[in-house]
């Protein structure tokens, strides 16, 4: 077939056995991406196909139909780019479309669902102090799911319709950035579920297995300069392109009752116990992430890359990182020299602005969780990742964070016109109660937001 677009599948997509809720770029260039390369490694009847949902705008999904789901991943390294179609992805929907969200969970095929809807698409937003002591993320999404529009929520809807259907057990995995997540999945859709009907409760319980993962996979959001290099490179014009990291990792625990993409042909491993692989992630990478964040705003850098090669952001890192090695049970010398790579690639352009959103919902368990188990080990608290707390305080004193954190909203209002051991306590009561009880630390964050206060917005000096 004459195929002008340059989007034709060259053979039948795969049938439908995964759901996707949350169409962004990393979901792009992780799950459906190890799908693809699963599906290429196995016999054509044994692929899986994805039906893939949007979060809370339609658009990706009517960019991608254009394409019929396909699109380019573009895996940028230091020295080069290098493209791949996927073709996972078979249709794509508005995630308000509950009609098609109910009809695909009813189906027996469909054995997996997977989210990646970010950390606070788990989470009400806060009107008041809740306690973020990790691994309390599951009450507060409790709070959240009522509205059907949450993603426990719309797990509860399609389970409902499942259930109804009589279509059997089921796999949930939430790929989002939040240790247990799929434990904390599990809790609040039962929680949910119970409110609405016992029964769909119980049904739950017995049929539905919640997989927790670690997924790693550096993915800025995709620009348009991204779109011209895909255009320069392929001669396609992709609406949808992603460009990615050669690093990728994905780790998981949990069962498939009905089945799953041979991800382990991809690279994923399937572990017993997912812990250590989620604290070192999320302790060295994103705890790493959130300080070049703040910090590197402040110094005004834009990119991790730029902050990365600055060379106070970097101290502060390495410091970062040597008070949370001392809490990981895990090796960390390799995976440390591995982000010092992949941080200082700079052809890999990931916006400081983008990591720095929601830093109320991100910063309990990546910062706080560290100087918590610091304290459980009888260690120092740590000065380093009160250095982040107090350089978050900084940045939601510059910068207006109500569209970019709105569970910050309300403390960023109450900061103004307080001294640094009162501004300290406030964003501790907000992010870790329990560290707010603990004089050191709230003592180091202040220590620290008083060397900031004669630059509120500028550079440190
Ligand atoms: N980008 C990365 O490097 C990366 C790496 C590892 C993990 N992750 C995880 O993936 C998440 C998404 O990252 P991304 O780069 O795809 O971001 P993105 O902005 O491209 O996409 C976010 C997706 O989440 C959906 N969403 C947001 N709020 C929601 C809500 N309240 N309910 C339902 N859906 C909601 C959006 O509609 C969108 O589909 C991150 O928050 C993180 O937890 C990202
Ligand atoms: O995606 P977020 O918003 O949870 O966090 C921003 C980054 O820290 C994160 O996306 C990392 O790039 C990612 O976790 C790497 O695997």
């Amino acid at each position: 077939m004459h195929d002008e677009t340059g989007w034709v599948r060259s053979e039948p997509p795969a049938p439908v056995r995964v759901v996707h809720l949350g169409l962004g770029a990393f979901a792009r260039a992780h799950q459906l991406w190890y799908t693809h390369q699963a599906n290429e490694r196995v016999d054509p009847a044994d692929r899986w196909g994805v039906a893939a949902f949007t979060g809370r705008s339609p658009v990706a999904a009517q960019a991608l139909a254009t394409q019929d789901g396909r699109y380019t991943v573009l895996v940028r390294s230091a020295d080069g780019d290098t493209p791949t179609v996927v073709d996972s992805l078979v249709s794509v929907h508005d995630g308000t479309d509950g009609t098609a969200w109910r009809g695909h969970l009813s189906r027996a095929e469909v054995g997996v669902v997977t989210l990646t809807v970010t950390e606070a698409g788990y989470r009400r937003l806060p009107s008041g102090g809740l306690d973020r002591d990790h691994p309390g993320v599951a009450r507060d999404i409790a709070r959240h799911a009522r509205d059907a529009e949450t993603a426990p929520g719309r797990l509860v809807d399609g389970l409902r319709a499942r259930r109804a259907a009589g279509a059997g057990p089921i796999a949930v995995v939430s790929c989002d950035n939040l240790p247990d997540n799929g434990d904390a999945t599990r809790r609040v859709t039962l929680e949910l579920a119970r409110q609405v009907d016992a029964g769909l409760a119980r049904w739950i319980e017995e049929n539905v297995s919640f997989v927790s993962t670690m997924v790693d996979r550096i993915t800025p959001a995709t620009t348009d300069a991204d779109r011209a290099a895909v255009r320069t490179l392929t001669g396609r014009d992709d609406r949808s392109p992603v460009v990615t990291e050669p690093f990728s990792d994905w780790v998981l625990q949990g069962g498939f009752p009905a089945g799953r993409p041979a991800w382990e042909l991809a690279g994923a491993r399937f572990v017993d116990d997912l812990a250590p692989e989620v604290h070192r992630k999320l302790w060295l990478l994103n705890a790493g992430h959130s300080l070049l964040a703040y910090e590197g705003l402040a110094r005004g850098r834009s990119t991790v890359a730029e902050a990365f090669a600055d060379p106070v952001c970097r101290a502060d890192l390495e410091r970062l990182w040597s008070e949370a090695a001392e809490v990981l049970p895990v090796p960390v010398d390799g995976p440390v020299a591995d982000l010092r790579t992949r941080f200082a690639n700079a052809r890999i352009e990931h916006r400081l602005d983008q990591i720095a959103r929601d830093g109320s919902q991100k910063l309990p368990v990546r910062v706080l969780a560290v100087a918590q188990a610091r304290s459980a080990a009888g260690l120092p608290v740590g000065r380093a990742g009160a250095a982040v707390v107090a350089a978050w305080i900084q940045h939601l004193e510059a910068t207006d964070v109500s569209a970019s954190d709105p569970g910050a909203t309300a403390l960023a209002e109450r900061l103004p016109g307080r001294g640094s051991a009162a501004r300290a306590r406030l964003a501790l009561d907000l992010l870790a109660p329990r560290l707010a009880r603990s004089d050191v630390f709230a003592r180091h964050v202040a220590e620290s937001l008083a060397v900031r206060q004669p630059t509120l917005t500028g550079a440190r000096p």
